[in-house]
């Protein structure tokens, strides 16, 4: 089922994600939920605090045919590099606002599958990019906290605008 998509600056995007105990049919029915949303909504990743379940949980597809999600289950990411790169950002939960943002590109990610096997590996690129921009929706981080207080201001007024415009087309 399509999931409603919190929008910036809703307070509880700022919500800490708890750990995932044990991997329940009810989250297998959010992980699937939540894949459904993220293509739905267009984007290469979706984190569950967009959704308003604030457990930590990743999906993620940076395929062309959009046909090969994954899922991080309690990820933890360790950059592997120094010097941090700008890559130009965008957020589900900020839509249409996009701006350079500097992480460092090469990560280690450590965390568990839908089944509950371990993940360990060693990725760069826009996939780094995309999992440290997810692992700060469960640290309650959103990408513009890192802009101007200026951009800040504009994409709260930009996000306003199309929510009243999408709010019409509904
Ligand atoms: O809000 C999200 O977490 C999804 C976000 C993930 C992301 C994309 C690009 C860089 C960092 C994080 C998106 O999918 S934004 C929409 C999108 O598909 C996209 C935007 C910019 C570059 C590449 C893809
Ligand atoms: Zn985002």
């Amino acid at each position: 089922a399509l999931l409603p998509i919190l929008n910036y600056p809703d307070p509880r995007l700022r919500t800490i994600a708890k750990p995932v105990k044990e991997v329940t049919a009810e989250i297998k029915t959010l992980i699937a939920d939540m894949i459904e949303t993220m293509y739905d909504a267009q984007g290469i990743g979706l984190a569950a605090s967009q959704v308003d379940q604030h457990i930590q949980l990743i999906v993620m597809d940076l395929s062309e045919d959009k046909n090969n999600p994954r899922v991080f289950i309690n990820p933890k990411v360790t950059p592997l590099v120094e010097e941090k790169q700008p890559y130009e950002e965008g957020c589900l939960s900020v839509p249409e606002v996009y701006d350079k943002v500097e992480r460092p590109n090469k990560v280690r990610i450590e965390a568990l599958d839908e089944n509950g096997e371990k993940i360990d590996e060693e990725v760069e690129g826009l996939l780094a990019v995309c999992i440290q921009h997810e692992m700060d929706h469960l640290n309650g981080v959103i990408f513009v906290d890192y802009l101007s207080r200026l951009k800040q201001t504009r994409a709260r007024d930009k996000v306003r605008k199309i929510i009243k415009i999408r709010e019409k087309q509904d």
